[in-house]
């Protein structure tokens, strides 16, 4: 089973939020206090799905507001030399400053982020620099989780999912919650499920759904998706982690994705890399099924290595992890 996206269009995704800097921990197996060095990369959820599609063969844009200082020009030259059309990233006039996220890798299983995000460029992004003529010449709009925690780029958003729909524009909403850039979970459930209830396409963690529904125990994917088919969704899929993910259609089918054996460097990076080649497959007209494969192995790649940018795997590695068919029994 596909789903159709216009063909007559220029780009192939257009992707709205954040591009940061990550700064990951170069010495790792150990707590952040003990590392001395750290590796810089483009981050920001949806800056690497953007990055991992265009390295996928995918011609993406990007909709976002950058600090005019040193990291903000690094990252414009990084995304427009991954082939990313950065004509509609704005420079911030008013001193805001990039986004920076450390990394800490204390072993596989144990990693976090310790975020710099005090009054961040990205969130200053604001409607009227929201362009509807950039955002009609995609097939896609991928929205991220986290552009709507806060104003003015919470209106920002909303003004592109609006105009996004008008024009006949699948929206994509990966939820990406990041609960500390958010004052509750209450204000959470209130914007994600005002923008969930109209996009084509929801990808999130069992996690994030929770927080979408305002729950404070773990939902069933069953009632999830028995709400989201209420509203415009045709597509929602749920990601468990090591135990793979699951795509519900409105039509009644579900597709069970599984992990791919991998040697685990770090967790992260897992859900932005899983993004970009779920959404490749899906745009390149493969089947869900299909789909969920790319999404899993392409996953399996990043986690084995040191990056979640630089990192994003090209269609001949993931093909070939599928090939190999080492999926993770869970
Ligand atoms: N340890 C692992 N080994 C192999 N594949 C993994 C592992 N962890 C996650 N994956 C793959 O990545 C996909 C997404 O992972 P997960 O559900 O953790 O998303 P996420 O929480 O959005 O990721 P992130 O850690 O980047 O926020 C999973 O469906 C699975 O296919
Ligand atoms: O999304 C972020 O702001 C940080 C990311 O770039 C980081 O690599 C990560 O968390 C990926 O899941």
């Amino acid at each position: 089973m596909k789903v159709n996206f216009n063909t007559d269009k220029e780009f192939d995704i257009i992707a709205i939020g954040r591009a940061c800097i990550d700064l990951n921990a170069v010495e790792y197996n150990r707590p952040m206090e003990e590392t001395m060095t750290f590796s810089k990369y483009v981050g920001g959820s949806p800056a690497n799905i953007a990055i991992g599609s265009a390295k996928l063969g995918l011609k993406a844009g990007f909709i976002g507001k950058l600090a005019d200082d040193q990291h903000g020009r690094f990252i414009e030259k990084y995304m427009r030399e991954a082939g990313i059309d950065t004509t509609n990233f704005v420079v911030d006039q008013e001193g805001h400053k990039t986004g920076l996220a450390f990394t800490e890798i204390k072993s596989p299983e144990e990693c976090s982020i310790l975020m710099y995000r005090q009054d961040v460029a990205d969130l200053y992004l604001t409607p009227a620099e929201v362009n509807e003529d950039y955002i009609k010449r995609s097939k896609v709009l991928l929205i991220s989780g986290t552009a709507l925690s806060k104003s003015p780029s919470r209106e920002a958003v909303i003004k592109a999912v609006s105009l996004a729909k008008k024009n006949d524009i699948k929206v994509i909403f990966e939820l990406d919650y990041r609960p500390y850039s958010w004052e509750n979970q209450e204000e959470t459930a209130v914007y994600y499920s005002l923008v969930a209830e109209q996009s084509d396409v929801v990808i999130g963690t069992r996690d994030e759904y929770d927080a979408l529904e305002n729950r404070t125990t773990e939902g069933k994917n069953e009632d999830t998706v028995n709400y989201l088919f209420m509203h415009s969704p045709e597509l929602v899929v749920i990601k468990h982690g090591v135990e793979g993910s699951y795509a519900y259609t409105k039509s009644g089918k579900t597709f069970r994705g599984k992990a791919y054996k991998t040697k685990v460097l770090k967790t992260f990076g897992a859900g932005d890399s899983y993004a970009s080649a779920f959404l490749f497959a899906l745009i390149s007209g493969k089947d869900i099924e299909t789909a969920l494969k790319y999404g899993s192995a392409s996953a399996s790649i990043v986690v084995s290595k040191h990056s979640s940018s630089e990192a994003m795997p090209t269609v001949e590695e993931i093909e070939a992890l599928i090939d190999k068919n080492e999926t993770i029994s869970v």
